[in-house]
């Protein structure tokens, strides 16, 4: 595959973001581009909205997989592309999805032209901003099937230049745990708050209550995030809500803390229970657990990284962002990297236009990577 074609490709893809277990449309458009390779050395399984390829090796040792999730986010796009912002109002690739995808096609289609030693997997997952592709896939027959000896993935980073790639051993993302918490209590007529109990009001003491778990129960030498990034409640300006919703995601470093948030999350919220007389419920949505690079694997990559002469290597601080890539690596040897895309706005930003020019940069870097091992 061409430049061109790899960013036609990419342009194709970011018209049309798809919601974890949604992506529909997606699985259709990779399915046709696969089908337009050379199919000697291919077998394509479905899995759900997703797609599993294996490259039959011409002397295989083992199984080597590359994974690139394919959900998109919903986000109303506000970038500045002419011709290929999201056709599906209110959702948009802001995660570079669209760009992993890409990266993998690119990929793949050099090794359907080019027989690899080992055999290849190239895994397309749905559902990695929720609730969760990868850990239902690894338990898939589908998958097992084909389990592969060592795994890897990418993810776009905009605050590095095109060409570099950061990576570190141990952990590089935390373990993640969505939070939705419902308030039930009693409604009323705005000028009559005594016969009434505001969920807006309780709602607003909680999310400030939540605020201090971190300040007051997390071990300033461990890390711990408690963002809410949704708050909704009541129907009209003059009408007291007797129901409210409050949304978020816990990030930790490691378990032990995890708990500890989610209890103090429990008592606060019975607290507010009492306090307001109305009825929670607490759901924690899809659980990640922390991305962990392997040693050897991870080591084997950022040597062979330093010896680009077209590559910068970053030494990568962890991070508390989440991915369910996790759950690949704690059952199969690998690592995680960042691939630098070089742009002012962060990942899940609606402006978020990363620099096309680390496709083929990628895509060059780690088929170089795959023939040297
Ligand atoms: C790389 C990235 O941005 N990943 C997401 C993963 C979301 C996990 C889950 N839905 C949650 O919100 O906890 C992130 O937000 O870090």
């Amino acid at each position: 595959m061409n430049v061109d074609q790899l960013i036609t490709i990419r342009r194709d893809l970011h018209q049309i973001p798809e919601i974890g277990f949604n992506e529909i449309k997606t699985q259709t458009y990779l399915l046709n581009v696969i089908q337009t390779l050379s199919q000697d050395f291919l077998e394509v399984k479905k899995w759900k909205t997703g797609l599993l390829v294996k490259v039959a090796g011409s002397n295989p040792k083992n199984v080597l997989a590359y994974r690139a999730d394919i959900d998109g986010l919903p986000i109303k796009e506000k970038t500045n592309y002419k011709d290929f912002q999201s056709t599906h109002e209110g959702f948009m690739h802001a995660c570079g999805h669209d760009f992993h995808m890409t990266i993998a096609l690119g990929v793949l289609s050099h090794y359907a032209e080019n027989q690899p030693e080992n055999h290849l997997l190239f895994i397309f997952q749905p559902a990695e901003e929720g609730p969760g592709g990868a850990e239902p896939m690894l338990r898939s027959e589908e998958f097992r099937e084909w389990w592969p000896d060592e795994i890897m993935a990418l993810h776009i980073a905009p605050e590095y230049p095109v060409g570099t790639i950061s990576t570190k051993t141990g952990m590089l993302f935390a373990n993640t745990s969505e939070l939705f918490i419902t308030l039930k209590g009693k409604g009323g007529h705005a000028a009559y708050p005594h016969h009434a109990n505001d969920m807006v009001v309780a709602a607003s003491h909680l999310v400030t209550q939540l605020q201090s778990i971190v300040a007051r129960n997390v071990n300033p030498l461990d890390a711990g995030v408690v963002t809410i990034g949704v708050i909704k409640g009541g129907t009209k300006q003059n009408i007291i809500a007797e129901e409210a919703t409050i949304e978020g995601t816990i990030r930790t470093k490691s378990i032990e803390t995890m708990s500890i948030i989610k209890s103090r999350i429990e008592q606060l919220v019975q607290g507010v229970e009492v306090g307001f007389m109305c009825s929670a419920t607490i759901d924690y949505g899809a659980n990640y657990c922390q991305v962990y690079n392997e040693e050897i694997t991870t080591n084997h990559f950022i040597e062979f990284t330093k010896r680009q002469s077209n590559a910068t290597f970053v030494a990568s601080p962890e991070a508390m962002t989440g991915e369910d890539f996790g759950y690949f690596l704690e059952q199969i040897p690998g690592f995680m990297f960042w691939l630098g895309v070089s742009c002012e706005y962060g990942l899940h930003d609606a402006r978020l236009e990363p620099d096309e020019g680390a496709i083929p940069f990628a895509v060059t870097h780690l088929i170089n990577f795959i023939d040297s091992k």
